[in-house]
């Protein structure tokens, strides 16, 4: 079932949100995270490390796909992916179950995972054993601070959003029904910039596996009203 929810910290007030809700012209984004990888599967850090989708995680990605086209999310003008193929695949499962496999699709590692850094490819319950439940928190939620040799969602951010602003977001801006398919920390630095969250509040986020959200944004770009398809 859809949830509907006006964003905790929204800085329109109630009566210019009700006004905007009623413009169907409002410039609108889907975002998903990919299915369940294999890395995911074995609890292992991942980053930019490129394992598959697991047939979990396939089937994540179409129901998704049922729940866009369910909702009537199912015209794009553009996908935008990252160069890693646990989210290039849920794209392209979401994109064939809507009938759209022809959509231009632009790939780029700006949108990729955190780099997780030394860590990637340990096995997440390991890593607490090794260096305290604690610190690992800190690693995997903290805003600032990176994993050694690793990315922070704050680096991360500082990829992301040069992206979103100079690729994606004049396009939205301009009306055209963009889908993008990602990451667990790529979408969460774009949802603390669409959402006005701060850095404490983002880490908080958790975004489920092929589960897509749709944002309805104001005209400069930040969020009105957030949908999960759920
Ligand atoms: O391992 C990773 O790359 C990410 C996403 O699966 O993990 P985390 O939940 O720690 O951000």
């Amino acid at each position: 079932m859809a949830t509907e929810s006006n964003l905790v910290g929204m800085r329109a007030s109630h009566r210019a949100l009700d006004a905007d809700l009623t413009d169907c012209s409002a410039p609108q984004l889907v975002v998903v995270r990919h299915g369940e990888s294999e890395w995911n599967k074995l609890n292992l850090f991942t980053g930019w490390k490129d394992p598959a989708l697991t047939d979990k995680g396939k089937e994540e990605a179409l129901k998704g796909a049922k729940e866009l086209k369910k909702y009537g999310y199912d015209h794009y003008d553009i996908a935008f992916t990252s160069a890693l193929q646990r989210a290039q695949t849920t794209l392209k499962i979401i994109l064939k179950e809507i009938d759209a496999e022809s959509l231009e699709t632009i790939k780029d590692q700006a949108l990729n995972e955190r780099d997780y850094g030394d860590l990637t490819g340990l096995n997440k319950d390991d890593a607490r054993k090794k260096w305290g439940e604690e610190q690992v928190h800190v690693w995997r939620r903290s805003f600032d601070v990176p994993p050694p040799n690793g990315e922070s969602l704050e680096l991360t951010a500082k990829r992301v959003l040069p992206y979103w602003e100079k690729e994606i977001k004049p396009r939205v801006l301009k009306g055209e029904r963009v889908l993008i398919a990602a990451h667990g920390n790529s979408l969460r630095s774009l949802a603390m910039e669409l959402e006005g969250l701060t850095g404490e509040e983002v880490v908080k986020m958790e975004l489920a596996t092929g589960v897509p959200i749709v944002y309805k944004l104001d005209k400069t770009g930040k969020v009105l009203e957030k949908k999960i398809l759920e």
